[in-house]
């Protein structure tokens, strides 16, 4: 008995005194306070029940700059939309250790010489590489607006050299391939692989439930023309495919097996589902489904057969060259190409709720409609059957500006966090001096920002026209940066910008479109963290070629008078 007391009395003394190392912190001067929580774990329930709430609230209570806990993980929020300059030039800190960390936790892997590479390929993207990237999205897009008007054809994502979409029938080949390649499956996370029996994979690969090609869900044309559909699936082939191809490129004609926008769509949806605890470091064993997908995700053409491909995008062939020659493996190639794949998308996601919110009210669609029915009309001489584009044309609508920067408003869910790297005693544009602990982590909260009543009027209010020649301001200041859903560092913001403005004139242009009766969802707020927050669920909509619609064409116009820059009315943060 005295034993088991005593036994008992350690255990308790050493929970207390795990406690104490692990979770407990007590502030120094001049520290930022600690926002209450749950003596365990922290801020971590209050945050994922509704992020923007619970920081707004604290905020009202604390003040603008304030410590939360994740577990043992310290995160001072600063919530001053006035020091964002400071904050993103402060050289404490560190944007590198959050890369690093998404590349290990979530995609398993490290990048050599990170730094250059990001910086070399993000020029892929700006400059004379914007506008021959876009003008590459905007043959890809073509394709597939005219695959999706012809949509009852039932090759609607089978087409040419997709025909042999998951043709990759033996399954003991397609496991051996996998433990061969040394793909995601059994090397990015060899944890998730080492709790799954072989015998599991080769019974999943033999069911090939894996290997299946997706079902078609558009439904036969209606007698008058119209189809229904998915969203979700409306986008992806609408807007994924061609943006898929445009990094990618286009294999040869039956070798593309498993690569192939539809296949990869639906299994990086799976894997995705979960970046929150992955990039918190929670191993990938416990979400099997994630594993399984990163499986298939993992079936990729070789780094060289895809920089081979005459239309693979600059971006990629300068990463896989710049990792080549680094000696990095092919395994390490296959996961840097999910991780650009995971930044653009966020542009697919925020294509999805462009749509949404057109066919959501008519007013909206009306607006948008009428602006590029006027240019469109504006740009095509007499009876040309066709009309040009520049970039500088898709970049200076006024509505379609608007209408953009109010959904990345509405449902950016990002945070801009960075690691400090040395004790830091960092100013806020107010003058207040706050220290920041060494190898905590500090950041910006954009979505709290974006839903401040003081910043912006009826926030929760979307409101299309809400941008058009505004100006924001807070405690009687302007604000230089009132839209930060690209945080300071995202290299791809123009390119996005642009191809979602590119997309949706092309998709109002061709089509008419809108949601089946009761038809809603909202951006789901328990994925807080996400860039851009996808949706609670799907939606029904149908949609239906418009007659005579004008053919729009994208003129790469880069080096002529205009073509140097963008100078149009989304100056500012975003171009
Ligand atoms: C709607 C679309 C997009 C959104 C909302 C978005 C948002 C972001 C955000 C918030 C960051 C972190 C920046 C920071 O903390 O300062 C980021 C980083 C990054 N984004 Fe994007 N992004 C988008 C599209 C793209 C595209 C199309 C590319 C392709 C080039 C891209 C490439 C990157 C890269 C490479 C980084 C890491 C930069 C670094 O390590 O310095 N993003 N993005």
């Amino acid at each position: 008995m005295v034993a088991v007391t005593i036994y008992l009395g350690l255990a308790v003394a050493g929970l207390v005194y795990a406690y104490f190392q692990m979770f407990y912190r007590k502030l120094r001067p001049g520290e930022p306070p600690l926002a209450p929580g749950h003596f365990l774990w922290g801020n971590g329930k209050q945050f994922t029940e509704h992020a923007v709430n619970f920081l707004s609230e604290t905020r009202k209570n604390i003040g603008d700059v304030f410590t939360v806990r994740f577990l043992n993980q310290y995160w001072t929020m600063m919530l001053d939309v006035h020091s964002y300059e400071r904050f993103a030039r402060e050289k404490n800190f560190d944007f590198d250790a959050i890369q690093e960390q998404v590349n290990q936790n979530v995609f398993g892997y490290k990048l050599v010489d990170a730094r250059k590479m990001i910086s070399e390929a993000g020029q892929k993207v700006n400059g004379k590489h914007l506008y021959s990237s876009l003008e590459n999205f905007a043959k890809n897009l073509k394709r597939s607006l005219v695959e999706t008007a012809n949509t009852d054809s039932d090759e609607l994502i089978t087409t040419s050299s997709s025909t042999t979409i998951n043709n990759n029938n033996n399954s003991k080949d397609a496991l051996s391939s996998l433990k061969n390649e040394k793909g995601l499956y059994d090397r990015v996370h060899e944890d998730a692989l080492s709790q799954t029996p072989v015998s599991d994979i080769n019974g999943l690969l033999n069911s090939q439930k894996l290997l299946e090609k997706p079902p078609i869900q558009t439904q036969p044309k209606l007698n008058d023309g119209w189809c229904e559909e998915n969203l979700r699936d409306l986008a992806s082939k609408a807007f994924f495919a061609p943006l898929f191809y445009t990094i990618f490129g286009r294999g040869e004609p039956g070798k593309e097996g498993n690569f192939h926008p539809q296949a990869f769509h639906k299994n990086f949806d799976k894997f995705h589902k979960y970046f929150n605890f992955l990039w918190l470091g929670v191993p990938i064993k416990f979400f099997p489904k994630a594993g399984e997908a990163a499986g298939i995700l993992a079936q990729q053409p070789k780094g060289l057969d895809m920089m081979n491909r005459e239309d693979c995008s600059e971006y990629i062939k300068l990463a896989t060259d710049f990792m080549l020659r680094h000696d990095q493996s092919e395994r390490d190639i296959v996961c840097h190409n999910l991780v650009f794949l995971h930044v653009n998308y966020n542009t697919f996601r925020a294509v999805f709720w462009c749509m949404y919110k057109l066919m959501e009210d008519v007013k909206v669609m009306a607006a948008v409609r009428r602006e590029v029915e006027e240019v469109v009309e504006a740009k095509r001489a007499g009876d040309d059957p066709e009309a040009d584009f520049t970039a500088e044309d898709v970049n200076n609508l006024p509505v379609v500006d608007s209408f953009l920067k109010e959904v990345l408003r509405w449902t950016s869910g990002v945070f801009m966090v960075r690691k400090c790297l040395e004790d830091t005693a960092f100013t806020t544009s107010s003058g207040q001096t706050y220290n920041i602990r060494k190898g905590d982590k500090v950041a910006i909260y954009p979505p709290v920002l974006h839903h401040d009543p003081e910043i912006y009027e009826s926030p929760y209010e979307f409101k299309y026209d809400r941008f058009i020649g505004a100006e924001f301001f807070k405690n009687g200041q302007k604000i230089k940066h009132p839209l930060i859903a690209f945080g300071s560092r995202c290299p791809g913001q123009k390119l996005s910008m642009l191809q979602i403005k590119w997309f949706i004139i092309n998709f109002v242009n061709s089509f008419k479109f809108e949601l089946e009766e009761g038809e809603k969802t909202v951006p789901n707020t328990s994925m807080y963290g996400h860039e851009i927050l996808p949706p609670t669920n799907d939606v029904r909509c149908r949609f239906k070629e418009r007659e005579g619609a004008c053919e729009l064409k994208f003129v790469n116009n880069y080096g002529q008078s205009e073509g140097r820059g963008l100078h149009g009315i989304s100056s500012g943060n975003l171009l």
